[in-house]
């Protein structure tokens, strides 16, 4: 009862900080994990395909080191083969009758065969975990830089899918998965070739021992298993709750959320929300355990009975006379390799099994996000300046039911500087997305030069475009890279630099600095520093600048910026269309819209009306009335200027 009140309390405190899509994705999860809810032979199938991916991936990886691993172990099989055979040959001769000095002496060329197969077998297996050593790591980054290929070129909107993300999330636990199972993979391989030898030697030795060596083993096998496939499918149910764990822990200690959090004191709040989910996660944590508990007493006592069986029938075969003394020596011998060869087995598959699950989840998806890649068409752009139009273009973000963009029809032509004004959650920055190519059409068309945009090779498209976004990302990197990310081709030119820095304002930025542009922009490394607001925001367009491109898109560029710079960078736009370049303005500061050629309003994803300034204010629409409450805000309170106040006293 109390628990199942902790649980509720739990589930009260994910709809308050997270919502409801924490609930969904754990139904959806569940449900998904019933269908994948399957028995032992499913996963004796699916065991295979897993160590294929791995030594695909190690074959790529450092296929000397796997080479090396694989030659290594099967000498290791041969030399317990002939270890085990050894034995029975020493057995032999030391329980004829006979002078014991006969015996021994007619054992020792056995002897010394055991001695080299055992200084043989631990120099293999010293190599092969050597060459292991060297595989896992390798094959780890190539994995890692395989899907971070991969994850940097699918469609924007791919990213911004949590199932995908959920996926790129267990994906990115593969790639470490990769390491656990190629050292257990060493492991299995060891296993499997003494488990081969010891099979072969009993079945030599009297062919009803080894069916009973497998009996003894199947139970722990089945219940290692199951135990491997509820950890699995928990984790991934429990992929949400463990990364908004995480994200609440990074809150707690980032210094973005410092201030906010001791202003407010709203530490407790969070550590509270922190603890509640943490205890869903233990709890199921606790279920897990009691389950492999339960499995694993099961598997024992299931073993132990077919243990006593494999001994009580060896000792009848012996009683009989079917199976001579020395035979029976060497059994026992062979019986206990396998056994602890199986054990082994069983633990290294377990480890396989629970960890390349995700490693299954890394190939998923490398191949969904080549799925999902940027769509490309071939067409090349013309080398001149063209003109960018939407018909009746239509955008709804994955899994939302109202379209951010309804309809829009908008013209920009080479050389203009078009503006895109309208209430909050209007629809601008995602109309600037698409006109830019980040975001392909649900509905209609954007066309550049008159080619709609997804028959034009994107990359050309991306190439003469400068974006400087609300959301522009603050690199944890120098104020320089900062800029020089911009056009990454250009990252070492100093004049590039140096005029970006001049006309967003960052060359002042980058002068206070302590190291100027070799500053590292990020206080949580050691020293890296913080700017303003507006700060960054003259590094953000200095970044727009330094890519130099054909059509610049900026999105609220002067929100944190002063009076003066704000003046400034508007000039310098105009300036750039002056120059040929297109300019994409949004802003909510209509003053500075006044000169541009045209202006869109945008209201629930449409376009309300268009034209210049003067238009706009002459039909007295939405434009002209968010305008005058703009410019009331100023009239009302007219403040006199040092020339009004002169004049004042000269007239007294
Ligand atoms: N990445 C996204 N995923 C889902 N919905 C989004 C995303 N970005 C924006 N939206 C939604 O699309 C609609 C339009 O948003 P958009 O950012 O284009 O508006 P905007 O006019 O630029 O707003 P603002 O003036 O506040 O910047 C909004 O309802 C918003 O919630």
């Amino acid at each position: 009862m109390g628990r199942h009140r902790a649980g509720a309390a739990a589930e009260a405190a994910r709809d308050e900080l997270f919502g409801s899509g924490i609930r969904l994705s754990l139904g959806q999860l569940r449900h998904e994990g019933a269908g994948s809810r399957v028995g032992f032979f499913t996963m004796a199938r699916e065991l295979p395909r897993l160590m294929a991916v791995t030594v695909r991936l190690g074959r790529a990886a450092a296929p000397g080191a796997l080479a090396a691993i694989v030659i290594a172990e099967l000498i290791g099989g041969v030399a317990t083969v002939v270890t085990l055979m050894s034995t029975y040959r020493v057995l032999v001769p030391l329980m004829a009758g006979g002078p014991s000095r006969d015996r021994l002496l007619a054992a020792g060329p056995a002897l010394a065969a055991i001695a080299l197969a055992a200084g043989t077998a631990s120099v293999m297996r010293a190599a092969s975990k050597a060459a292991a050593s060297r595989l896992g790591p390798r094959a780890e980054r190539l994995a890692y830089t395989r899907l971070l290929e991969r994850a940097a070129k699918v469609e924007l909107a791919a990213l911004e899918d949590a199932g995908f993300h959920n996926l790129l999330g267990a994906a990115r636990q593969g790639t470490r998965a990769t390491r656990v199972v190629i050292t257990n993979a060493v492991a299995l391989l060891t296993g499997l070739t003494n488990l081969v030898a010891s099979a072969g030697v009993l079945t030599v030795l009297h062919p009803l021992l080894l069916p009973l060596l497998l009996a003894t083993i199947a139970p722990k096998g089945w219940s290692a298993v199951r135990a491997a496939r509820a950890r699995f499918a928990s984790a991934k149910r429990y992929m949400d709750l463990t990364r908004q764990l995480e994200v609440l822990g990074d809150l707690l200690s980032s210094p973005n959320t410092g201030p906010e959090i001791r202003a407010h004191g709203a530490a407790p709040y969070l550590l509270a929300h922190y603890d509640r989910l943490s205890s869903v996660a233990e709890e199921e944590q606790e279920r897990l355990g009691r389950a492999e508990a339960r499995g694993v007493l099961a598997g024992d006592a299931l073993s132990g009975l077919a243990s006593v069986a494999t001994y009580a029938a060896l000792g009848a075969l012996l009683l009989v006379g079917t199976v001579p003394l020395a035979v029976a020596g060497a059994a026992v011998m062979a019986i206990r390799t396998g056994r602890t060869s199986l054990i082994g087995l069983i633990m290294s598959t377990n480890q396989i099994y629970e960890q390349g699950l995700f490693v299954l989840e890394w190939e998923r998806a490398c191949a969904e996000a080549e799925q999902r890649a940027l769509h490309t068409g071939d067409l090349a752009l013309p080398p001149h300046p063209v003109e960018i139009r939407t018909r009746d273009l239509r955008f709804t973000y994955p899994h939302k039911t109202r379209p951010a963009l309804d309809g829009v029809d908008v013209v920009i032509r080479p050389g203009e500087i078009v503006a895109l004004v309208g209430e909050n959650g209007s629809g601008k920055s995602t109309l600037a997305k698409l006109l830019c190519g980040l975001y392909l059409p649900g509905g209609g068309q954007v066309t550049w030069g008159g080619v709609p945009i997804e028959l034009l090779d994107r990359r050309g498209v991306f190439e003469r475009v400068a974006l400087a976004a609300q959301d522009f990302p603050r690199w944890p990197f120098t104020a320089r890279v900062n800029l020089a990310i911009g056009r990454t081709d250009h990252a070492g030119d100093r004049e590039r630099l140096w005029w970006a820095g001049l006309a967003s304002g960052a060359d002042t930025v980058a002068a206070s600095l302590p190291d100027g542009w070799d500053t590292l922009l990020a206080r949580e490394f050691m020293g890296g520093t913080e700017l303003s607001g507006g700060q960054w925001q003259r590094i953000g367009l200095g970044r727009a600048w330094f890519r130099d491109a054909p059509v610049l898109v900026f999105d609220e560029p002067t929100s944190a910026l002063d009076p003066r710079a704000e003046t400034e960078i508007f000039d310098k736009v105009g300036t750039l269309a002056a120059d040929g370049r297109t300019v994409i303005l949004i802003t909510h500061r209509l003053a500075s819209v006044r000169r541009v050629d045209r202006i869109y309003v945008l209201r629930r994803g449409k376009v309300i009306e268009h034209g210049t300034h003067e238009g706009l204010m002459a039909a007295d629409g939405a434009y002209a009335e968010m305008y005058r409450l703009q410019a009331e805000q100023y009239v009302d309170s007219p403040v006199p200027t040092a020339d009004d106040k002169n004049k004042k006293e000269f007239s007294q």
